[in-house]
């Protein structure tokens, strides 16, 4: 799903984010990339999301080359990866069903086809019952479940989250862990950047850590 080889990324008014990053995360894998603040975690996620690119070295994701990833593939390319933020990115005038029927209507779909999709990816958040509620009206655990059904209702072979429970407490954090972990079981494979040591040790899931830069161990 995705292999990167000597990867290094350098911004344009910065240092190197990143340094000759190796590392291969297989279809159906999870695994967890940790570091302290300024580490990489992110940049590593832009990478493999299309926002950034690649400076040197080769980084194949879902069998596209980053480096070659044209502006006007890139819609196409997003859809194979549901993307998750620490601060869920939901639009608040719009209803919890319309937030996580997005990307379904982004890529096309519509009719009855979205509605059914919509509530099956809300049951499996726990959050069927709440599809007329708009986002406001929600608690910050069941805010991110929505985000967590908008990032999977596309069903896209590959799950990006970047800090998922950075604002959630360790019961909630528990919780959003066992739904990455029920979807990695169907097959999705998922990599999650996060800070939170405790959560990622009671996980015990394959951990890549970053240091300045560059990947210092991955167990
Ligand atoms: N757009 C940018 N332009 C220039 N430098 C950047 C940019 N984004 C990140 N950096 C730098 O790249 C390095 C890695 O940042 P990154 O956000 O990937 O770290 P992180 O591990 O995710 O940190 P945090 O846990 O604080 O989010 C940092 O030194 C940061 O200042």
């Amino acid at each position: 799903m995705i292999r990167f080889e000597h990867v290094s990324k350098r911004y344009a008014n910065g240092g190197d984010a990143l340094k000759d990053i190796s590392f291969t995360l297989e279809a159906g894998e999870i695994a967890f990339v940790t570091g302290h603040s300024g580490a990489g975690k992110s940049t590593l996620l832009k990478l493999i999301a299309g926002i950034e690119k690649p400076s040197r070295g080769q980084a194949l994701v879902n069998g596209q080359n980053l480096a070659r990833l044209s502006r006007r593939r890139l819609p196409y390319y997003r859809r194979g990866i549901g993307i998750i933020f620490q601060d869920h990115k939901l639009l608040p005038e719009l209803s919890v069903a319309d937030n996580v029927a997005l990307p379904l209507v982004v890529a096309g779909h519509h009719g009855p086809e979205v509605g059914r999709r919509v509530r099956a990816a809300l049951d499996k958040v726990g959050l069927l019952g709440k599809e007329r509620s708009t986002p406001q009206a929600l608690s910050g655990g069941e805010q991110q479940r929505v985000g967590i059904a908008r990032a999977l209702v596309a069903r896209p072979p590959l799950l990006l989250a970047d800090e998922p429970t950075g604002n959630l407490d360790p019961e909630l954090s528990r919780e959003v862990m066992r739904l990455f972990r029920d979807f990695n079981q169907v097959g999705v494979a998922v990599l999650i950047a996060s800070h939170d040591h405790a959560l990622i040790e009671e996980m015990d899931a394959r951990t890549l850590t970053l240091h300045a830069g560059s990947l210092v161990s991955d167990v």
